[in-house]
């Protein structure tokens, strides 16, 4: 049985024991449909229709229609008939061709909507749908029929380097592929700061192969490193520009000035890689889907249509842009643009003019080079980290000036919403934490807590609200108004700790903050991630009033220990935590945590303010959970019944189907991949609950 369903980027789901399916439209002379389980393609030729029939199994046979009279759709028809024909036809929906793989096995199907439908749904036969949200977290093996080269490229990628969401997602997504039975390789630099995270490329080994880079002047000789794990060739880029103090992109002083340069050298060698290195006996060779992650990685999908297609090298290979945070976009002097090692004649691609209110005087022509930009132009799909911030950065207001050249690649733009790696978040065993709990015995959270202010020197008060910030020190995380915040939040029974390094002004006022409040405050100003792991697992809330987030991982993690994220409702946080409604599931209550809106000091200390009082905290490390109570304030109307609401940690483990949320972003990768020139096929689903409040 074979059903079809449109879906916007005009390809279809089937739901049929054929594989692999993705299907698009392609425009073509011939037009086919579907009957009786057989594709029929038509062509005119000589006035006459000629009909090839394809089966499931892509075996095709071609009759003039006139042999196959119990077949109303067939026969012998001059051009008018054939308009009829195709009238018919496209009621019906049409088939306009068939791909297949190396073995003759069908792979896709090229098809044009039967008029007027217009449901928004993929599919992908190997994907696993999700079953019941609350069955618990289950890692499914997935293994794909079709497999990809797959190249990432990458400024960090956990464990290995790390300041951020973008390490966190490019250390564990290309592990789920690779379990997917795709060949996987992720590219990224070898930094060495000469401190002990260094020991982290200790297992990569020098692969003796050097290839030189012509950019900024000169030739550059840069060397390759690689270290096969869980699955996947982890590749590092070797230069001196990668050895020095810091963090991949500056040090105390700010922003390396090289950075232009060290990322340029980056993008050329991941070209290089595919090629050259014989990782596991052979090459990746030409035929791959590169995965360029935000704006460091971003000269590959132009290098790859300005330097290597010209000559006939990666006509096959595809590539998807991911924009973890469009706010950096490696912007730098026009003059700039003859370093980077592309031909004069592609400096279109990159150009970019500043509007007149941005230049720095009235002579300033505001000409410049903006590397995300000329991935936005040259790569095959454009990928977010949620669906909500793929739609905000095509505002005005989200778009941070790329929003109309967004918007004009709408069809290629798609969001999918970042997974966690449940292993190394995973509250049962943790090895960060002093206490593991899971939903069935809580006690552990309880004492993650004790431990946590014991750690800080806070006063131990179990019964204490235990609010909790970790971050970079940015702009884009909001922490001005956590810091205009303080001193009314200071005022009420709760205790505050901020995980976070960045903007020295903050880092310096953290630090006044917690001699200000000693038995309330704390403010860790530094880069730790056993620290983040505790303060996830010890606190009661987790704050993330940040100005616009991509996705959000920390919420994620949050939800995973049964801490409620109280967020400003943007992008990926908005789409992955459900606002708590008391009124909902018949008046039980439902939700994952709390949003609010708008950004302002007033909304951010009401909503914490509500979840103190709605949720008062208990201290019973045996049966660990906060009790919704009624609150003076705000829920005097509600129900008597609703006192006895509890908001059950245990609950939240349940229900959360983190491992899920990886799998779907890997799922819709892949389905974009099945046939990356044309239409859409990602799939869009709404993260699972991860908190439910009973
Ligand atoms: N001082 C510190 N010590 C220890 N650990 C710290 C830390 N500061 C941050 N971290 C860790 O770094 C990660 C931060 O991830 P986020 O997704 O929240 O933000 P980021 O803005 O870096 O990522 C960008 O990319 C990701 C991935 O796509 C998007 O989710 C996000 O919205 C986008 O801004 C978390 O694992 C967090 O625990």
């Amino acid at each position: 049985m074979t059903s079809l369903q449109l879906t916007n980027a005009m390809s279809y789901k089937l739901s049929a024991n054929i594989s692999p399916k993705v299907c698009s439209f392609r425009p073509s002379s011939q037009l086919g449909f579907l009957h009786s389980g057989h594709w029929s393609r038509k062509s005119f030729r000589d006035g006459r229709l000629t009909v090839v029939r394809s089966d499931i199994a892509g075996n095709e046979s071609e009759f003039d229609g006139l042999s196959d009279s119990s077949n109303s759709n067939s026969g012998v028809v001059d051009e008018e008939g054939g308009e009829k024909e195709v009238e018919e036809m496209e009621k019906q929906g049409v088939m306009l061709g068939i791909d297949r793989d190396g073995s003759g096995s069908v792979i896709a199907l090229h098809l044009i909507p039967p008029s007027g439908e217009v449901a928004t749904e993929s599919y992908h036969d190997e994907v696993a749908e999700p079953k019941d949200e609350d069955e618990g977290i289950e890692e499914e093996k997935i293994q794909t029929r079709v497999t990809y080269n797959i190249v990432f490229v990458t400024a960090e990628a956990a464990p290995y380097s790390k300041t951020g969401g973008l390490g966190d997602v490019c250390g564990s997504l290309p592990v789920v592929l690779a379990g997917r039975g795709h060949r996987v390789m992720v590219v990224s630099p070898r930094y060495l700061t000469g401190n002990s995270a260094d020991k982290n490329f200790a297992g990569a080994i020098d692969l003796d192969r050097r290839t030189t880079v012509h950019c900024f002047g000169g030739e550059q000789e840069v060397a390759f490193f690689h270290e096969y794990k869980k699955g996947v060739d982890w590749v590092f880029v070797d230069h001196p520009s990668y050895h020095r103090p810091g963090n991949p992109y500056g040090d105390i002083h700010g922003a390396f000035g090289d950075n232009q340069f060290r990322f340029t050298l980056l993008c050329h060698a991941a070209c290089e890689a595919p090629l050259v290195l014989p990782l596991g006996g052979y090459t990746y060779g030409e035929k791959c889907l590169f995965i360029v992650n935000d704006w460091h990685a971003s000269l590959v999908p132009v290098l790859l249509a300005a330097k290597f297609r010209p000559y006939g090298t990666y006509k096959d290979a595809r590539s998807i842009l991911v924009i973890h945070n469009l706010g950096h976009q490696g912007v730098e002097p026009a003059s700039t643009y003859m370093n980077l090692g592309l031909p004069s004649e592609w400096y279109g691609a990159l150009e970019w003019v500043f509007p007149t209110w941005a230049r720095t005087h009235a002579l300033d022509p505001g000409e410049a080079v903006n590397i995300l930009k000329g991935a936005i132009v040259t790569a095959d799909r454009i990928l977010t980290v949620s669906k909500g911030y793929a739609w905000e950065i095509t505002t005005v207001e989200g778009g941070h000036g790329l929003n109309e050249l967004l918007s004009s690649r709408r069809i290629v733009l798609n969001g999918i919403v970042n997974g966690i790696d449940v292993l190394e978040w995973d509250p049962s065993s943790d090895e960060h934490i002093g206490f593991h709990y899971s939903a069935d015995d809580l006690s552990g959270k309880a004492q993650c807590k004790i431990a946590l202010q014991k750690e800080l020197g806070l006063p131990i008060r179990p019964e204490c609200p235990m609010i909790g910030f970790i971050g970079r020190l940015d702009y884009q995380k909001g922490i001005d108004l956590i810091r205009w915040g303080i001193p009314e939040l200071m005022e009420d029974d709760v205790q505050f700790v901020m995980l976070g390094s960045g903007d020295p002004l903050y880092e310096d006022w953290m630090r006044a903050a917690e001699t200000t409040y000693r038995d309330k405050f704390r403010g860790w100003v530094g880069f730790n991630i056993p620290i983040s792991h505790r303060i996830t697992a010890g606190c009661d809330i987790l704050l993330m009033p940040s100005r616009y987030e991509p996705c959000g991982l920390n919420q994620l993690y949050a939800m995973r220990y049964g801490t409620v994220p109280v967020v400003h409702a943007t992008g990926g946080l908005r789409d992955t935590v459900e606002n708590f409604s008391p009124y909902a599931g018949d008046g039980s209550g439902e939700g994952t945590g709390w949003t609010f809106s708008p950004l302002t000091k007033e909304s951010m200390l009401e909503s914490t303010f509500l979840i103190r009082t709605k949720f008062h905290l208990t201290a019973d490390v045996k049966n660990s959970y906060i009790d919704l109570q009624r609150s003076q304030v705000n829920m005097e109307s509600i129900d008597e019944k609703r006192n006895a609401k509890r908001l059950h940690l245990g609950n939240s483990c349940h229900s959360i189907r983190a491992s899920f949320r990886v799998d779907l972003y890997g799922s819709a990768i892949y389905s974009m991949i099945g046939k990356p020139e044309y239409g859409n096929t990602g799939m869009e689903k709404k993260p699972s609950k991860v908190l439910r409040i009973c």
